[in-house]
């Protein structure tokens, strides 16, 4: 059966899943990720169906960094019988200035894209590793990138500059956003599962380990609170989000840290993990009666409601919410926490529907619909990459 693998390389986790090339377009075959690396590392796959084809964990040390997870994964892929693969898809975090589309890759677009490294170093070298493999072991086969950037490249110029003297920007010194991938997929299923409001005036909150908000209008990206990297915006697992540069001017000088030094805090050490001092995992948090765990999950909720004003703010009002990711997918109480801070905007959330994990879990009063729509970034690549192969 001809098919198309999909990588997507997040900051914990490397989600995968092949895709047969049907008629209507791709149809998920198999899916699977390697999550927890080096902390508690989990290859779980399982077929469309939902039958369970690899359930195997790892010691941290076995599986302790993405070149580790991607040997066990192919190992694995390569049990595999009955795929002709035709292309692979592959997330990649930076598309920097000029890249709005998904693209074929050759050498020369990797050593552009390698270029954006030092703008995503959690990402862009785990999203680049698996493209320079299947180009050596492959050749033949064509690799795509989609970009996390693109989504949001129609930004205004007033949106997506930074105060700053104006060559900056032209040297690419702007707020990309990242999570495109996500918001397109949600643009497309909230057009499915709520036609009536999906043109209109949308907050999108892409709550996982890193985590970002999306302001749709007509289906379409107008802001977002990521920036020039994947730090800014809300707090992660690991990474601040947005803060004064004034501290990291301060950490140069006064504190006398190197630049791997800064680098590792803001994207390793900071967030939930470094506010908390016990996890970067939501669930522990929660679990946790710490009060440090606490702080964080309040410092997490505080900063989604301000974010949710600002651009409830960009928008002009809100006619609906959307939680998507690991923790906006599985977590109720933190839907729940968030939801009571956007009361004012006119929601109500549905306590009985939220536990349930509903797909709508407001009530028939509210103003604002609140939903709840897992996201499918490797549909959304799988779509684009087969797109791109069938072009003529
Ligand atoms: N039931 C849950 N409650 C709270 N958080 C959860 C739950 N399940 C998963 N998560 C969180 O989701 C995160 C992973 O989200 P995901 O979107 O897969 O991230 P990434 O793509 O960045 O690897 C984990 O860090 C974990 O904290
Ligand atoms: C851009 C980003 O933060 O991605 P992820 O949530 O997958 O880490
Ligand atoms: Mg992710």
């Amino acid at each position: 059966m001809d098919a198309i693998l999909v990588v997507n390389a997040g900051s914990s986790s490397l989600k995968f899943q092949i895709f047969e090339i049907a008629d209507t377009g791709p149809k998920c075959g198999i899916r699977g990720q390697m999550d927890g690396i080096g902390v508690r590392p989990r290859l779980a796959a399982s077929a469309a169906d939902g039958t369970v084809l690899v359930d195997r964990r790892y010691a941290p040390e076995v599986v302790d960094h993405l070149p580790a997870a991607i040997a066990e994964i192919r190992a694995w892929l390569l049990t595999l019988k009955g795929f002709t693969l035709r292309a692979t898809g592959h997330r990649v975090v930076h598309g920097g200035p000029d890249y709005a589309k998904p693209i074929l890759i050759d050498r020369d677009t990797l050593d552009k894209l390698a270029t954006f490294q030092e703008l995503a170093p959690l990402h862009q070298p785990n999203n680049l590793a698996p493209i320079r493999l299947a180009m050596e072991i492959n050749p033949d086969v064509p690799q795509v990138a989609c970009f996390d950037t693109a989504f949001h490249r129609g930004h205004a110029p007033h949106t997506d500059c930074y105060a700053l003297p104006w060559d900056y920007y032209e040297h690419g010194v702007r707020r990309y956003g990242f999570h495109g991938l996500s918001y397109e997929y949600i643009a497309e299923r909230l057009a499915e599962v709520a036609p009536g409001i999906a043109g209109g005036r949308i907050i999108v909150a892409h709550l996982g380990s890193g985590a970002s908000m999306c302001a749709l209008m007509d289906g379409r990206s107008l802001e977002t609170t990521m920036g020039f990297t994947a730090l800014d915006g809300l707090p992660m697992s690991t990474r601040p989000g947005q803060m004064d540069p004034g501290i990291v001017l301060y950490l140069l000088d006064h504190r006398g840290m190197t630049m791997g030094e800064v680098t590792d805090l803001l994207y390793r050490a900071s967030g939930l993990k470094g506010l908390s001092g016990i996890s970067a995992d939501m669930r522990d948090l929660l679990a946790s009666d710490d009060p440090r765990a606490a702080l964080a999950i309040n410092h997490f909720v505080h900063r989604c409601a301000l974010s949710a004003g600002m651009l409830a703010a960009a928008l002009g009002g809100l006619d609906a919410f959307v939680f998507t990711a690991g923790v906006g997918e599985n977590s109720p109480p933190i839907r729940a926490r968030i939801a009571e801070r956007l009361a004012w905007l006119g929601a109500e959330l549905d306590p009985a529907a939220n536990e349930a994990g509903a797909v709508l879990i407001s009530t028939s009063a509210s103003r604002v619909a609140l939903y709840v729509l897992p996201t499918d970034e490797e549909l959304m690549i799988a779509r684009h990459t087969l797109a791109l192969i069938a072009a003529p």
